[in-house]
């Protein structure tokens, strides 16, 4: 079989020859590079299948590296190298267009299967900012990989009076151009409901594109959303499109839309009255027709109040709004939902579990899910993987459930996870203790495999570190 071919790009020495013997064990072909640029003068010359680059290189940082790298090759998926504290860097590198990011300590296994998992992906999977890199044909390329995750995903149309009152709601906004607000807490499947007005609408072959208002960094939020041109600012080596382009002629979600910036807000103002865009460091307006859905969890009137959200705005957005109920008022939909996530669970993992026990029904009847459908969803996972029969049953729910659902005082429950009442009941103390148990046990089911972990418990690899951190779980 054919080798792949790592490119390392690292200045330090030791951590290059690691890495280097490590994969090379693993059959690897591997090269070594000491500078950023003496890593992209190779991928001009050489072919590579993978990029493994620290963030800090002598001569480039990881922002220039991949931009460079995904002008040589847009292809190629990148992994990049941070220190620890380096989250918001992080969180850049993933929205330039990385594949993923490891943190230091690195861990080699870690790496590898990062990079078992890339390789193993299409391409178009792979190029996850095609955007980034201007021309026609790239933009429809990403289009296709929205499409084609879209038409993967399956919902449950829950069926009590409320939610088809919800489903009726999403029926008569879809076809329109409304703009449409959609407000509940987080986890209620705003970004699903977002989704189904889409698909329902004359746009639903064009692109969906999701926006985190919430996980925009600030400096680069205007760019992000409204694209800019080469050399608007350092490090703009070449044109960019924002959100609003790529989603010309189909429907762009603005998720937790009280986060964006007074100057953000400003320019989406622009947008809604007049349809067109500026692309940061432009000159001229770029028109786009683009159908706005928006969602929040916080109420914006309150924030108009304190002066941080705009009151045009405000009255702009605000055509058809559908509200959306916590799950804790919406119980009549749970077996619904419970049942279509065990479904997907069982598909997922290649388990065959059946139903839930009797009392493990009880106490998902009691629970508050202040996480709503992404808590159940994450507890039903990691139910069925813990499920040794057909049933599962409490001892294999995640003890958060049943530390909280102990501590709101339920008497069918006979939880045998009670709080030792000597113990504090400080509420920091209980969620540390319950979550550092919850990993003990996760990694200990995933054979300490992080990437693994973190999955099973429904976060990302980085929340997962920061946890063993907070807890003193990271090894030395
Ligand atoms: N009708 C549904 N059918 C199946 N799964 C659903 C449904 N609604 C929500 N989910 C699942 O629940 C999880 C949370 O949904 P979603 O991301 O849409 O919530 P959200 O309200 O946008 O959350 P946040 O405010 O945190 O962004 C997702 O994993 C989603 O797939």
């Amino acid at each position: 079989m054919k080798k792949h071919k790592i490119l390392i790009i690292d200045d330090d020495v030791d951590i290059c020859m690691l890495l280097k013997r490590f994969f090379e064990r693993n059959n690897y072909d591997v090269k070594v590079a000491f500078k950023g640029a003496e890593g992209i003068e190779f991928l001009k010359n050489q072919k590579a299948d993978i990029v493994l680059t620290d963030f800090r290189l002598p001569d480039k940082d990881g922002f220039q590296m991949i931009e460079a790298i995904k002008n040589v090759n847009p292809n190629i998926p990148v992994i990049v190298i941070t220190g620890y504290s380096d989250v918001n860097q992080a969180v850049k590198v993933i929205r330039l267009g990385a594949y993923e990011y490891v943190t230091k300590p690195i861990y080699p296994e870690e790496i590898l299967l990062l990079v078992q998992d890339a390789l193993s992906k299409p391409k178009t999977d792979l190029v996850e900012n095609e955007e980034l890199n201007e021309g026609e044909g790239k933009e429809e390329k990403s289009e296709t990989k929205l499409r084609e995750s879209n038409e993967n995903e399956r919902f449950f149309l829950p069926t009590s009076s409320s939610a088809k009152n919800t489903q009726r709601l999403i029926n008569l906004v879809a076809p329109t151009n409304m703009t449409v607000v959609i407000l509940g807490e987080s986890g209620t499947g705003k970004e699903v409901v977002a989704r189904m007005i889409h698909e329902g609408s004359a746009r639903k072959d064009k692109a969906f594109v999701p926006v985190d208002c919430g996980a925009l960094p600030q400096e680069l939020a205007s760019s992000e959303l409204f694209g800019h041109v080469k050399g608007a600012f350092t490090g703009a080596t070449s044109d960019k499109k924002g959100s609003f382009e790529i989603a010309n002629g189909g429907t762009l979600f603005l998720d937790e839309i009280g986060n964006l910036s007074y100057e953000n807000q400003v320019k989406l103002l622009r947008v809604l009255q007049e349809r067109v865009i500026r692309k940061v460091g432009s000159e001229r307006d770029t028109p786009v027709d683009v159908r706005i859905v928006v969602a929040t969890n916080e109420d914006l009137k309150i924030a108009m109040q304190k002066g941080t959200f705009r009151e045009d705005i405000y009255y702009r957005i605000n055509e058809f709004k559908i509200e959306l109920k916590p799950l804790r008022e919406s119980k009549e939909d749970l077996s619904g939902f419970v049942q279509f996530f065990l479904n997907n669970a069982n598909n997922e993992l290649d388990k065959f579990v059946e139903g839930l026990e009797e009392e493990v029904w009880e106490i998902f009847n009691e629970y508050s899910w202040p996480g709503n459908l992404r808590e159940l969803k994450n507890a039903i996972k990691l139910s069925v993987l813990m499920a040794e029969n057909k049933l599962i049953s409490k001892s294999n729910l995640p003890i958060d459930i049943l530390n909280l659902q102990s501590l709101s005082g339920n008497k069918n429950a006979h939880s045998d996870v009670n709080i030792d009442k000597k113990k504090s009941l400080n509420l920091k103390d209980v969620t540390a203790e319950a979550e550092t148990a919850a990993i003990l046990k996760v990694l200990s089911i995933a054979n300490n495999n992080k990437t693994k972990a973190a999955d099973i418990l429904g976060v990302d690899r980085k929340t997962l570190y920061n946890k063993l951190n907070l807890y003193g779980l990271l090894e030395e």
